[in-house]
């Protein structure tokens, strides 16, 4: 059951110089995603997926067009509003971790609500509950280096996750995980987004994804060529 969109593109372009030439990574795109969704974009290399996620969670802002985050346009935000909004309301997922090399799991994890302004304690216990539950109860201590790749993308999708954000935005989560890691990462996401309603927007080439997503929208050249909840 969905019952207001979270996001809104409307007509937004993003368009990067090469040379003499100008790239339209992302054209006169318009989407609404709900409450509660699982998506999957997918499409060619280059077709603009990575564009689009880092434009919906202001990393990055369009040239032209707007994003919209709970009806609240973006382009009103300043860039510290911006980060204080997707700090609280959005969790990001990268293909790579991103995790801090000198911290712990448990303190890349807490390092987020404690950012939040969240006291440090709360944060400490809440990271450890969330790292047990993706597996990883008896390495709080060990820093990423001590981890493997299928952990170490674990702890970034606890941190990613840890202050229950309306919305997680995941690019390629899968890319650098073994089938039976990938399997237990979508098993995860599907379990947040049908107990906790996050919407997750997931970028992806891998069919297990592709496969597994409620709303699968493809993109090729920044335009979605087919969209699951359209009839076309
Ligand atoms: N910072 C940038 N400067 C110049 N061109 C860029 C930049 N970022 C993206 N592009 C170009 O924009 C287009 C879309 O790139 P994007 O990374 O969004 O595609 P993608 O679908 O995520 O690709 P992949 O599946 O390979 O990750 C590509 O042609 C890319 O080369």
């Amino acid at each position: 059951m969905h019952y207001a969109p979270v996001i809104e593109c409307q007509q937004v372009c993003k368009t990067f110089a090469d040379g003499d030439s100008v790239i339209k990574a992302v054209d006169q795109l318009d989407l609404q995603v709900f409450s509660g969704e699982f998506i999957c974009l997918y499409g060619a290399s280059g077709s603009g997926k990575t564009t689009l996620l880092n434009m919906i969670g202001g990393l990055d802002r369009p040239c032209s067009g707007e994003v919209f985050l709970d009806k609240h346009p973006l382009s009103h935000y300043s860039d510290d509003t911006l980060t204080d909004v997707r700090l609280h309301k959005i969790g990001f997922i990268f293909q790579s971790y991103n995790l801090i090399p000198v911290f712990t799991a448990l303190e890349n994890v807490a390092f987020i609500m404690q950012m939040q302004g969240v006291d440090s304690k709360i944060a400490l216990s809440k990271s450890q509950a969330i790292l047990q539950k993706v597996g990883l109860g008896e390495m709080l201590n060990r820093r990423p280096s001590e981890l493997s790749g299928g952990q170490q993308q674990r702890v970034a999708i606890a941190r990613a996750i840890v202050a229950e954000p309306k919305i997680v935005l995941a690019d390629e989560p899968t890319a650098n995980l073994d089938s039976k890691n990938s399997e237990q990462l979508l098993e995860l996401m599907h379990e947040l987004n049908r107990d906790l309603g996050m919407t997750f927007i997931i970028s992806s080439h891998d069919p297990q994804v592709i496969e597994a997503a409620e709303r699968r929208i493809e993109l090729a050249d920044g335009k979605i060529i087919h969209d699951d909840s359209i009839q076309n």
